[in-house]
């Protein structure tokens, strides 16, 4: 278990940390997920000891580690420009921080050969990192952060540099190199898709504060208010209301609309709107529409059936309704950024 508690940090009078207070279960994967400028970084580097708070308590396993230095903490980082030993093999650089622990020879090499194989970099042992691909680069750094057992596993945006094929690939993969090791581990990312994917629970962050602790389903169905509703997911704000564009039923008759959903309760009326757009995403349809009564654009998101069935295109009338009452108490908005 990882606790912070009370932790404030100031850049001059800017709160990059504003009174945080966090517990990491021991053997999760929690994502700290939050806009550029939300102190994720400045959080995880706290708990890694690289940063000192102006006040706040970190503790790993129990142990108040506030006052020890990254090195005694039992970590392992890993950053998104992973700086690599560039004269030194795979081999070297992942069985680099045994060495200087001085553990025996052929214990360093069983446990190197093991951690290669479980980042899937068997037979890569005597490249050396300029003959790997920014992935492979990524895989030997999180060998290397393993090596040496760490209780805690600390990544800030470590696939942040790849192109969107690669970062898929790789949080597939952390996913699966998380369930095998069970080390509990904290990762930075302000990419909603890959926190929803990989954590089992994800803290929001928002301006130096974090806004809701729970697990992706928790924050997705239930937020506790509009920028985490805003963050995980896409919204559309109808009649002032936020909604997902999939809890929006359309319909060609205002009953109609009433009626697909008949018996869901929190009906927030019907509007009537113009369709001023249909893109076609796959399976799913966007429908981009103009509120007819108060000319606001909104978006749902249909089936592609539902769309061929209402016969959707530009210009034609339609009648929508949220079918979700939408969760959030007007009193909860806060400012987004
Ligand atoms: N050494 C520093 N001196 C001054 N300001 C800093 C320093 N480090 C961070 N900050 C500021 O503190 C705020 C939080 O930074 P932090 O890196 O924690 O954000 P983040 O959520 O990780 O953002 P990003 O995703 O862009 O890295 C930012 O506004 C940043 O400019």
């Amino acid at each position: 278990m990882i606790t912070v508690t009370g932790a404030r940090k100031n850049y001059g009078d800017f709160a990059a940390l504003d009174d945080v207070d966090i517990e990491i279960p021991s053997g999760s994967l929690t994502a700290l997920l939050g806009p550029s400028g939300s102190g994720k970084s400045t959080l995880l580097r706290s708990i890694a000891g690289l940063e000192t708070l102006d006040d706040g308590i970190v503790r790993i396993g129990g142990d108040d580690v506030t006052g020890v230095t990254p090195q005694k903490r039992d970590i392992g980082f890993v950053f998104q420009h992973y700086a690599a030993f560039k004269h030194m093999t795979v081999r070297e650089n992942v069985a680099f921080g045994l060495k200087i622990r001085k553990r025996p020879k052929t214990e360093i090499g069983r446990r190197v050969d093991e951690l290669l194989g479980i980042v899937g970099l068997d037979g890569f042992q005597q490249r050396y990192p300029a003959q790997l691909s920014g992935g492979q680069r990524q895989r030997m750094a999180l060998a290397r952060a393993l090596a040496v057992d760490p209780k805690v596993l600390l990544l800030d945006e470590p696939f942040g540099a790849l192109d969107a094929k690669v970062r898929a690939d790789l949080r597939t993969w952390l996913r699966r190199l998380h369930d095998e090791v069970h080390v509990t581990t904290v990762l930075v990312t302000h990419d909603q898709e890959e926190a929803l994917d990989v954590a089992d629970r994800i803290a929001v962050m928002n301006r130096g504060r974090i806004e809701q602790v729970g697990t992706p389903r928790d924050l997705y169905d239930r937020p506790a208010n509009d920028f985490v509703m805003s963050f995980l997911g896409n919204v559309s704000r109808l009649n002032g209301k936020l909604v997902r564009p999939h809890d929006i039923r359309l319909g060609r008759e205002p009953d109609l609309a009433r009626a697909q959903d008949a018996g869901t309760a929190g009906s927030v009326g019907v509007t009537r709107a113009t369709v001023e757009r249909v893109v076609h995403l796959g399976f799913e349809v966007r429908v981009e529409l103009r509120n007819a009564a108060t000319g606001e654009d909104f978006t749902a998101q249909v089936t592609r059936g539902d769309a061929r069935a209402l016969g959707l295109a530009p210009g034609e009338t339609v009648y929508a309704r949220a079918t979700e009452e939408p969760a959030l108490p007007e009193t909860t908005r806060v400012p987004i950024g």
